[in-house]
């Protein structure tokens, strides 16, 4: 897919994040592609997805696009969203569009660079590439590297980045500064209102997981509240 046409399908629109871990009750990719087909029927313009089984098993049910990732721990790094070129064969060997991929500055496994990375990308395949960020210094870095946007996704989950129990509306508003840089504001978009503030803020598009594809949590959510709700009424 071409830069263009993707950025035109995603543009001031809803890109839903349909994943689930071994272990979780979801968990497989025939869930993962109901799930994906019924964010689709809502209206999702494309698909985030986590591993290559998923990936395929997402594109052959809803014909979306898809930002795919390969979640893996090593030891000796915290980089864990596709990490090495290991995981990035598999992500080209999936068919998604666009292949996102730590692009913070954190040594990664085997020491390979975000540069190699990019470059046997470019090389190999057609992908788009998203660099996940977690500061404004990293969003210029990762489009400096090569990477085509950046997504906010890392914010929170290094230690060095904004603690926020909110999505981190002011790194959106930063990185909006530079005018060579297209956001994608993802990580605790928990509501339409937050979505479109997000987009006030600069971002391109919005990438919404755990609020719309994570029933556990937001079951939990509900009984929490609910259970403090009560506890005041009593
Ligand atoms: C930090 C990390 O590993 N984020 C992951 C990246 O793919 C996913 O676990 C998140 O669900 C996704 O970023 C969407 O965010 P939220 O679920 O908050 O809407």
């Amino acid at each position: 897919m071409k830069k263009m046409d993707f950025l035109k399908a995603v543009k001031n629109q809803l890109i839903v994040s349909c994943q689930a871990a071994p272990g979780e009750p979801l968990f497989g990719s025939t869930i993962m592609s109901k799930m994906s087909l019924a964010a689709k029927e809502g209206g999702a313009v494309a698909i985030r997805a986590n591993g290559k089984e998923d990936i395929i098993a997402i594109r052959k049910a809803t014909g979306l696009p898809t930002i795919g990732i390969i979640k893996r721990e090593y030891e000796n790094s915290g980089v864990y969203i596709t990490p090495t070129l290991t995981e990035v064969q598999e992500l080209i060997e999936s068919g998604t569009e666009v292949i996102a991929l730590d692009a913070t500055r954190r040594i990664r496994p085997n020491n390979v660079s975000l540069e190699e990375l990019i470059a046997y990308i470019k090389k190999n395949s057609h992908c788009l590439i998203m660099g996940d960020v977690s500061t404004a210094a990293e969003g210029k870095y990762a489009i400096e590297a090569g990477c085509d946007f950046v997504s906010t996704t890392l914010s929170g989950y290094t230690p060095y980045s904004r603690q926020l129990i909110e999505a981190d509306f002011e790194l959106i508003k930063e990185l909006s500064t530079d005018s060579n840089i297209i956001i994608l504001a993802e990580g605790r978009i928990n509501s339409p209102e937050d979505a479109s503030k997000a987009i006030k803020f600069g971002a391109y598009s919005v990438v919404v997981g755990t609020s719309i594809t994570r029933p556990t949590v937001v079951t939990k959510r509900f009984v929490d509240k609910m259970k403090a709700l009560t506890i005041k009424l009593n």
